[in-house]
């Protein structure tokens, strides 16, 4: 820790407190997360720590995924982690814009092209995310957006994951319904859900309990199509009788009656209530909507153009040390 002049707390969260800092080596600006540790379990505090710096350093490289640059456990410090500091989190911008304020239909289109990019180039890694909401969304000085947070985050893999993950107005219907064993498609729904705060200015399904999000939900995107899915009968919460409730199919279009034809095409993609039907980041950014517009214009803006595998800057990070 003596490398770094903490300048003042930013944040402090479920897993831990981040405070922006001064790297004293390169003058760099940096956000250190410092893990909370649980009440003295060190194995869990490593394996923590581990956990967010293997999926972080599997995704360094990305304009739109933050910067992992080291990893550090130590006793006096505890465990952290130093990343490119970046700046306010989209909810924060959001809140200061006032609430009700909806972005333009363009230029969500260019902050969800950076989202989408930057979530396909982790499902490329392998990364699941599990946690994005616009809390979990970075805002840096051009404007330009990077996916934060990664302390829910796993390696997909084939065996059950744990449930509940998501915050709740975000989470998708399948791990409301209890599913183990999600893919993806857990993120894309989230986005779909950021899509639609920026489009209307507030959040879409601002649920009060799980049974309450899923209400919504299917109130929002329907449900016939969820429960006409194959796999719907090994979930464990299909016997719901908020399954067998009957509603019109969607309510989506006349939510968004101004978003033009093809913003419509993604949103509703992204917010498929049954999974295999949802599109993937990498299938969202093939859409019209973003294919016919003028790319140029929804490009990371001042920023370098670094592909993902390259290093941001070309800013060597340190050893990733755990
Ligand atoms: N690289 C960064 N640059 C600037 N601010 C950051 C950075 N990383 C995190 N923050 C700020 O700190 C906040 C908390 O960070 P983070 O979400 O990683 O912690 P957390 O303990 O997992 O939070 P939560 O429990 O709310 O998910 C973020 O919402 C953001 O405002």
């Amino acid at each position: 820790m003596e490398h770094y002049e903490r300048i003042e707390k930013i944040g402090e969260g479920a897993s831990g407190v981040v405070y922006k800092a001064r790297d004293r080596r390169t003058g760099a600006t940096v956000a250190i997360k410092r893990l909370r540790g649980g009440g003295g379990d060190d194995e869990q505090l490593s394996e923590d720590l581990v956990r967010e710096a293997r999926c972080l350093e599997a995704c360094r490289g990305h304009p739109c995924l933050v910067e992992l640059r080291a990893a550090h456990r130590d006793a006096a410090a505890g465990a952290f982690l130093v990343m490119d500091y970046v700046g306010p989190s989209l909810a924060q911008v959001m809140r200061e814009r006032g609430a009700g304020r909806p972005v333009p239909e363009a230029e969500a289109r260019r902050l969800m092209r950076q989202l989408l990019d930057g979530a396909a180039a982790m499902h490329e890694a392998g990364v699941l995310h599990r946690d994005l909401k616009p809390d979990n969304v970075l805002v840096d000085g051009h404007g330009n957006l990077k996916i934060c947070d990664f302390g829910m985050s796993r390696f997909a893999a084939k065996t059950p994951y744990t449930s509940p993950v998501v915050t709740l107005w975000y989470r998708a219907p399948e791990l409301l319904l209890g599913s183990r064993d999600y893919d993806a498609g857990v993120d894309t729904w989230a986005l779909g859900c950021i899509m639609a705060e920026l489009l209307a200015g507030a959040p879409l399904l601002p649920g009060r309990s799980e049974m309450d999000q899923l209400n919504r939900a299917f109130d929002t995107v329907g449900a016939d199509d969820m429960t006409e899915w194959p796999c719907f009968d090994r979930l464990p919460r299909a016997g719901s009788p908020l399954c067998r409730k009957s509603r019109p199919p969607s309510r989506l279009r006349e939510m968004f009656p101004a978003l033009s034809t093809a913003g419509f095409d993604v949103l509703s993609g992204l917010l498929a209530c049954r999974p295999d039907r949802r599109l993937t980041a990498a299938d969202a950014l093939r859409r019209p909507w973003f294919t016919e517009a003028e790319s140029s214009a929804d490009q990371p803006r001042n920023a370098c153009g670094a592909r993902f595998s390259e290093r941001v800057g070309g800013v060597a990070a340190d050893a990733i040390v755990v």
